[in-house]
């Protein structure tokens, strides 16, 4: 573990100062894409607008054979695409495979200053990270890249949740965490063979009742992912930076993706991964607070004056744990309003009523 006293040191000669506060900026759909798909990547431009965030994805769901496909179209759509204020991120190859050095050295060096985030995947614990901080502290010095790349880490390992605190706080780069349901399920050796959401298996049933015990008894489906996103969650806020919900594979379930990336959100997480154009509304819908929750939020600060004591308002109490309650609501509007002139709009008319 580096000193406190040097833990915002710049890692190489002539890399740029690490940031003391990761800038919260907008990012309620992480939109994947596959770099070397011509298909795809033709529609980065139309796309780009509508998210938040792009992402180039090189590591699982692009092929070995297309791996240097991927990061070369990558460069290609960075350099010719002029993306406004929708952030540029990547998913690198794990660190064991033999294309993420490669990744690091080309990205960094040809497109390192229209990147803000590498997704990092498979990370294990501190010493993954403090990897790519020296070698993108090195590429940065070398290439001149005058702000830091920040670094996303994917939680999809056993041993990734057992360290996550340790992930989280292993370096001022990182930028946020993922969860990753289809690896961790296979390192868990969990029975699902889904990426994310449910399973019907997965349920408590209702105690015998009836007069000899036999009436039919409810089930209720629980949700698989609780715990990990919750721990996920207190190691990103423990250490300020952002947590997400990763991927739902099951493009055709809307309303199931829907559930899920509501969930995530309502635990703490400020977005969730679109992999198809299907769930960037989606994540957009649920990731920004409903305009009547923002006004409810408004009307309890207005009340409330400096924050202190307790008033009723429509019959609820309201106290200083309240009122920093809906500070979370009110300064993320704040924040989507000025990137989504629609929700603005929104918000304002909801304050009038
Ligand atoms: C566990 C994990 O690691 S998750 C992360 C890794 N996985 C990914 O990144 C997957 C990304 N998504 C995809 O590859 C695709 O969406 C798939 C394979 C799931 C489905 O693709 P398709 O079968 O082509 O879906 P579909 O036919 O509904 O696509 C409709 C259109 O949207 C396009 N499209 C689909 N996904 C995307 C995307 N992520 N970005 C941009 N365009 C897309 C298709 O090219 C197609 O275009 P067309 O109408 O011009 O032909
Ligand atoms: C997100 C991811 O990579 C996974 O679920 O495995
Ligand atoms: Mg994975």
């Amino acid at each position: 573990m580096r000193s406190p006293k040097d833990f915002f040191r710049p890692l190489a000669v002539g890399a740029p100062a690490p940031v003391r506060e990761v800038p919260f900026r907008p990012s309620r759909m992480i939109h994947f894409f596959d770099p070397g798909n011509e298909k795809m990547a033709a529609k980065v431009p139309d796309i780009a607008p509508t998210v938040d965030v792009l992402l180039g994805n090189l590591e699982d769901a692009v092929a070995a054979d297309r791996k240097e496909a991927a990061r070369s179209g990558l460069v290609k759509v960075a350099k010719a695409t002029d993306l406004g204020d929708t952030q540029l991120w990547t998913r690198i190859n794990s660190l064991d495979s033999p294309w993420a050095l490669d990744d690091l050295l080309t990205l960094v060096t040809e497109i390192g200053d229209k990147l803000d985030v590498i997704m990092v995947p498979k990370v294990e614990g501190a010493e993954d990270i403090h990897y790519v901080d020296r070698l993108l502290a090195q590429l940065e010095a070398k290439a001149g890249i005058q702000r830091p790349i920040l670094v996303h880490a994917i939680l999809e390992t056993a041993t990734g949740v057992a360290n996550v605190e340790e992930i989280a706080g292993a370096s001022p780069r990182m930028q946020g965490i993922s969860l990753g349901p289809a690896d961790l399920a296979a390192s868990r050796r969990m029975k699902t063979t889904r990426v994310g959401g449910g399973h019907p298996g997965y349920l408590v049933r209702e105690d015998p009742h009836g007069a000899d015990g036999s009436a039919p008894r409810a089930t209720f489906q629980q949700d698989l992912w609780h715990y990990t996103l919750a721990r996920m969650v207190d190691a990103c806020a423990a250490h300020g930076i952002l947590p997400y919900y990763g991927p739902f594979g099951d493009i055709k379930d809307t309303t199931a993706c829907e559930d899920q990336f509501r969930n995530a959100f309502l635990l703490g997480c400020v977005g969730a991964w679109s992999l198809h154009p299907v769930q960037i509304a989606i994540a957009k819908r649920v990731f920004s607070p409903s305009p009547a929750d923002v006004a409810w939020a408004r009307k309890v600060i207005d009340a409330m004056g400096d924050g202190t004591g307790a008033v009723m308002i429509d019959g609820k109490m309201q106290d200083d744990a309240t009122y920093k309650q809906c500070q979370v609501v009110a300064q993320l509007a704040d924040a989507l309003a000025a990137r989504d002139p629609e929700l603005r709009d929104a918000y304002a008319a909801a304050e009038k009523e």
